[in-house]
């Protein structure tokens, strides 16, 4: 976590072709509730943050702080009933053109209806770093455009790569430059056949019954 950010080039992908490996897919949820409001106001990229206890439901307390990816399920709101994922493959945030055309090609009608709907995700778990944070959180950048946000949306996540560890930053930009990259990280290595052929497990849009996990 003391690690600073250097300017070696980064992989394209994360995780092996074959498929996730132990101990992925984890799975965790939650609601999502207000984190500390940098992430669209100073960063331009928005988190969905959900309780640290959502970690411990699956018994994953001593999950590595680090970014991850994976796909994410939310649970019907006025968010997801105005954009379903394959609305448009450029509703997909920070992707080049080539990567929306891929994952767009993977959404199919069992990514949006009235249980809710499943998008790409790229998250951070842990400190933070580049601000000092004193509690652990999950952020979750969903690679949708909302129109609205979703706080109150109960969010399953299903984790199926360790991208890096948690850096701190010289500076804002880096810090900004890195997680976009993250981003284009998770949309390729979601867009493998086996990953993501993920997208249509079940549990990403079953929703009933988590509200008691949700404060
Ligand atoms: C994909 C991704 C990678 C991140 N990597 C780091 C990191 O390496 N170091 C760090 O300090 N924060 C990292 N962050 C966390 C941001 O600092 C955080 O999202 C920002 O503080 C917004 O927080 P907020 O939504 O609680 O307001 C990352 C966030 C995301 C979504
Ligand atoms: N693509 C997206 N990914 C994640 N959250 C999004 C996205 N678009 C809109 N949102 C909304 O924005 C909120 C996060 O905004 P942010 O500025 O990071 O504030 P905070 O950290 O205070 O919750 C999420 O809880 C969600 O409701």
């Amino acid at each position: 976590m003391s690690n600073q950010h250097d300017n070696s080039p980064r992989p394209p992908v994360a995780g092996p072709d074959e498929g996730p490996r132990p101990p992925f897919p984890l799975k965790l949820d939650g609601k999502v509730i207000k984190g500390f409001g940098r992430g669209s106001s100073e960063l331009g990229i928005p988190t969905a943050n959900i309780p640290l206890s959502g970690l411990s439901v699956g018994g994953h307390e001593d999950v590595d702080s680090g970014v991850y990816y994976g796909w994410a399920g939310l649970s019907p709101s006025k968010a997801t009933h105005q954009h379903p994922p394959h609305a448009q493959s450029s509703e997909y945030t920070h992707l080049s053109h080539h990567l929306q055309e891929t994952l767009s090609g993977i959404a199919n009608d069992h990514d949006a209806n009235e249980k809710g709907a499943v998008y790409p995700m790229c998250m951070s778990i842990g400190w933070n770093p580049f601000y000092k944070n004193t509690v652990r959180s999950v952020e979750v950048h969903i690679m949708h455009h909302f129109e609205t946000d979703f706080y109150g949306s109960h969010m399953n996540l299903s984790i199926l790569g360790f991208i890096r560890p948690e850096l701190d930053y010289v500076s804002k930009e880096k810090l900004i430059e890195d997680i976009k990259t993250d981003i284009e990280v998770s949309g390729r290595s979601l867009a493998r056949e086996p990953y993501a052929r993920l997208r249509r497990d079940p549990y990403l849009l079953e929703f009933e019954g988590k509200g008691e996990l949700a404060s």
